[in-house]
């Protein structure tokens, strides 16, 4: 279980990105997280890792205070937050099999990542989770040979390889088609699943959001405006949360969507 308390992030320049969030994500649940930007969503995810420390408020996972930490412990706890990006973030002359494994170089040891010697049980559970999300032939390929879609499941597999209990997912369709990013949001919510993590999952589009995940908090400057199912999101929320504007098409797409899929 992951839980916020009061979780607030002022920057320097006097922004006040997040203001006393409270939020608990219990395990396998994914949660999309929407609002316009500026919100505070990339903020809100950087500040559960502290990839950006946040000003006051506590962040736990599974019982553990993280805000409290010292680096040695941050370090070891960061192993338990699978990050997923938006750009994949894969090293481009690696194989699809080197970058699967780069997942794991918070648990070997120097000269072990140095080297990239990493032990059996890792490329074994490597080929597991490649096989899982159907890239397994693709293992000694060179990531910048693979399509967009194929890109992000490698960063899938490499999050998941850190064996987690919470994934950080930074607007992983961004960069894709309509098509690659539903099967993209499917599997990472039918992995978060079968190994019951936690996911926040940072996203633009509304209407792909509301096809897959089960609940929906909605930021506004900062704040947590909206929290509640995909049904729950009318267009008086979305009216509050990003502003007047038209919001019967947003909506229902997702009804059309529903019907080509169960074709
Ligand atoms: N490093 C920074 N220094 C100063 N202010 C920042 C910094 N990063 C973000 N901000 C400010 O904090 C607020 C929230 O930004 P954040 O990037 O978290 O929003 P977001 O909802 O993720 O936006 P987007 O959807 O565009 O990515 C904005 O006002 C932004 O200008």
């Amino acid at each position: 279980m992951l839980r916020l308390e009061k979780l607030t992030k002022v920057y320097k320049t006097g922004d006040k990105a997040l203001n006393a969030v409270d939020l608990d994500v219990p395990k396998g649940q994914v949660l999309a997280l929407i609002g316009p930007s500026g919100a505070g969503k990339s903020t809100m995810i950087r500040c559960i890792n502290r990839l950006v420390e946040p000003t006051s408020g506590t962040v736990t996972l599974d019982g553990v205070e993280l805000t409290s930490l010292g680096l040695g412990g941050l370090r070891k706890e960061r192993r338990r937050m699978g990050m997923i990006f938006q750009e994949y973030a894969l090293v481009e002359r690696l194989t699809v099999m080197e970058n699967v494994l780069s997942g794991r170089l918070g648990y070997v040891g120097f000269w072990r990542s140095f080297l990239r010697k990493y032990p059996q049980s890792d490329v074994d559970e490597a080929f597991r989770l490649l096989d899982r999300v159907g890239l397994v032939e693709m293992a000694d390929k060179r990531a910048d040979e693979l399509s967009g879609g194929q890109r992000q499941r490698v960063g899938i597999c490499r999050a998941l390889i850190q064996n987690p209990s919470v994934l950080l997912v930074d607007e992983p369709t961004a960069s894709l088609d309509p098509k690659t990013s539903r099967q993209i949001m499917r599997l990472i919510v039918e992995l978060c699943e079968e190994r019951e993590l936690a996911a926040i999952v940072n996203i633009h589009d509304v209407a792909l959001a509301q096809m897959f995940v089960s609940r929906i908090v909605g930021l506004k400057l900062g704040t947590m405006v909206f929290d509640g199912s995909p049904a729950d999101l009318t267009e008086d929320v979305l009216t509050t949360i990003y502003g007047d504007e038209d919001w019967s098409e947003t909506i229902q797409k997702v009804d059309e969507d529903d019907e080509v899929d169960a074709a």
